[in-house]
């Protein structure tokens, strides 16, 4: 059962089921800058999900369709001592779980920041805090990274100068390999309406450089402090916008000296995220979130 917004939508993830059998579980689904989540809150400790699940809930034919399953989960003990009010946890479409998601980030913080009446509220992800604030009515902003090019963290399967990767396919090639929570790999391009992402990305994304697979990124500069940027998101996903990528490639900008600003306005197919630069190697990211629909799908076995 799906049903349209709008509706109220602070107390929606706590919906109880409506009993009937199978078990029925309640989702949000979200997306920032059309990179579509399904969320569920998973608080209540019930029982972890399974891949089976999260394949079946991300597909489009037989479950609620998004681009990645997210969790709301309980903060752990170290979380709450870092003041988390919850935790999330990511899952792309194949069930394998990953470390970070910035359009992610910004939709399930709109959820913690509205149930809970703040205007900022600390998100446990994976093992650490996630600091995130309302920008404006349907705007969040997200600290995260730290971001790293240090090979063993990416990580690569060897010591390579991760400011100039010794891979190419196509038009791709001298890019930059960094870690913000996940693997990623950036080009710079000089047009990017003529790179064929599709074509080229999967062999990156697949090089046995990458142990882990990486998101890959083509970037044109626009000027000192604008970027275009266009992402193949693992497991093999073009996503009209990545707000990792958005971190990584204002980042990498700024270390191949190619924007002369900390605050980098990057322009994705679907539209603009804010990345400023701060100290110790953290990002925020400033972005919209919007809803698409909330229901129940059957939950697992
Ligand atoms: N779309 C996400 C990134 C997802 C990365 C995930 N596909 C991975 O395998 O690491 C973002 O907004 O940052």
């Amino acid at each position: 059962m799906i049903v349209d917004w709008p509706m109220k939508h602070t107390d929606l993830l706590s919906l109880p089921s409506p009993g009937e059998l199978p078990p029925q579980w309640p989702f949000i689904k979200m997306h920032g800058l059309e990179n579509y989540f399904v969320i569920l809150d998973r608080r209540d400790g019930s029982k972890p999900l399974n891949n089976d699940d999260i394949v079946r809930i991300c597909s489009t034919n037989v479950g609620v369709g998004g681009e990645q399953l997210l969790t709301i989960e309980r903060a752990s003990e170290e979380g709450l001592r870092a003041g988390a009010y919850a935790a999330m946890r990511i899952f792309n479409i194949d069930g394998k779980e990953v470390g970070a998601c910035g359009n992610a980030t910004r939709c399930v913080a709109y959820l913690l920041l509205e149930e809970s009446g703040k205007d900022e509220v600390v998100m446990e992800l994976a093992g650490g805090a996630v600091h995130c604030r309302r920008a404006g009515p349907m705007e969040v902003s997200v600290t995260l990274g730290p971001i790293s090019m240090d090979w063993r963290k990416i990580p690569l399967s060897r010591e390579v100068d991760t400011l100039h990767l010794p891979i190419e396919s196509g038009p791709l090639s001298d890019g930059v390999a960094l870690y913000i929570g996940n693997p990623h790999a950036v080009f710079f391009v000089d047009q990017l309406d003529s790179v064929d992402m599709g074509r080229y990305a999967p062999a990156v994304q697949n090089d046995p450089l990458f142990p882990e697979g990486a998101n890959v990124g083509a970037a044109q500069v626009l000027d000192g402090q604008t970027l275009r940027l266009q992402v193949w998101e693992r497991p093999g996903v073009l996503t009209k916008a990545c707000g990792t990528g958005a971190c990584v490639a204002s980042y990498a900008a700024l270390k191949r000296g190619l924007v002369t600003s900390n605050k980098i306005a990057v322009h994705l197919p679907a539209g603009k995220l804010d990345i400023e630069l701060l100290d110790g190697d953290k990002v925020r990211m400033t972005g919209p979130v919007a809803f698409c629909c909330h229901g129940f799908i059957e939950g697992g076995k």
